[in-house]
């Protein structure tokens, strides 16, 4: 039988260890932690994430900020808001969400957010203490994290002697990903549109992650009978229900159901489990600024 991984209710789960988190930081130490979310422009899609990420956190008992700026803002008004973030106290996670207007260099803007309230993840500092293993003091990228939680809690046991197959090796998803895996003991092959034989590849795969952002790319016959599969695509496809636009993954989820142990919906997979992982990671520097001992996610 093939287990759909709830994303949803783990996700729940997470959310409610950090608002309790949270509660015990604010009545020990006073410290309320704070998340500023700034978005540049009007895309659709992103106005539904920032609203989403600000009410995840108004449950979490944060103290929550946005800065909707218009999109012809300038690469130097954006560096001077997040200066004056990283100056601010009462402000513990800044998340700049992505993607930035073509005039904006983004690596510039990331690598202008303090290294201890990049909750994304994307700063080299902590980019390379993922990569050497320092996951301590390292912020871990949202969803890869949430991805790692899902796979733990699918598999039940350590990932030693596991191959894992990561396809896609973007700095936000792939690259980060294939690190978790690796530093939790499996074998991990990264693969991308050169890769020879791809089908092959995945069928090889006891863990199986798609992060490439095309639709349904993934077929039933390319994954190993009681696979893990867990899908990080988003593709919003026009021609749904009604008119309606309808989302999916990377994976071909009837197919590839049929063969998973377990497999990640979309939506319901790993989408909200980014969010939880955006308000872990800032509940993490909250307790850090507070000279406390984070919990852990
Ligand atoms: N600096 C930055 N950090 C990000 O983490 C970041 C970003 N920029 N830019 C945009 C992407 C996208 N992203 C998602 C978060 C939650 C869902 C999510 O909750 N999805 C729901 C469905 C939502 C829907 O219906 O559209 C689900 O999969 O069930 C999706 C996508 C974070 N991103």
């Amino acid at each position: 039988m093939t287990t759909v991984i709830d994303g949803k209710a783990v996700a729940a789960d997470v959310v409610t260890k950090v608002r309790i988190a949270a509660e015990k930081l604010i009545a020990e130490t006073g410290v309320v932690p704070g998340i500023a979310v700034v978005i540049v422009g009007h895309d659709p899609a992103s106005q539904v994430y920032v609203a989403s990420k600000g009410k995840k956190a108004k449950e979490c008992g944060f103290h929550s900020v946005e800065h909707a700026l218009p999109s012809d803002t300038s690469e130097a008004d954006l560096v001077a808001l997040v200066q004056k973030l990283n100056a601010d106290p009462k402000i513990h996670g800044i998340l700049v969400q992505l993607p930035l207007p073509d005039h904006i260099d983004a690596g510039k803007i990331i690598q202008t957010i303090s290294a201890d309230k990049d909750v994304d993840g994307f700063h080299f500092t902590n980019v390379g203490k993922l990569g050497t293993g320092e996951l301590d003091t390292a912020f871990v990228p949202c969803t890869p994290a949430g991805s790692m939680l899902l796979i733990e809690r699918a598999l039940g046991r350590d990932l030693s002697g596991l191959n894992a197959v990561v396809v896609g090796r973007s700095n936000i998803v792939g690259k980060p990903m294939a690190n978790l895996l690796l530093n939790a003991n499996a074998t991990v092959t990264v693969a991308h549109s050169r890769t020879k034989d791809l089908p092959a590849l995945c069928r090889s795969a006891d863990i199986l992650v798609a992060a490439v952002g095309r639709p349904e790319m993934i077929k039933g016959d390319w994954v190993k009978p009681g696979a893990t599969v867990i899908d990080v695509g988003i593709n919003r496809l026009e021609g749904g229900l009604n008119g309606k636009s309808k989302l999916v993954g990377d994976v071909d989820y009837g197919s590839a159901a049929e063969q998973a142990g377990a497999i990640t919906p979309v939506p319901g997979g790993v989408g909200p489990m980014t969010i939880a992982l955006l308000m872990a990671n800032t509940v993490v520097s909250a307790f850090r600024s507070a000279g406390q001992s984070a919990p852990r996610f």
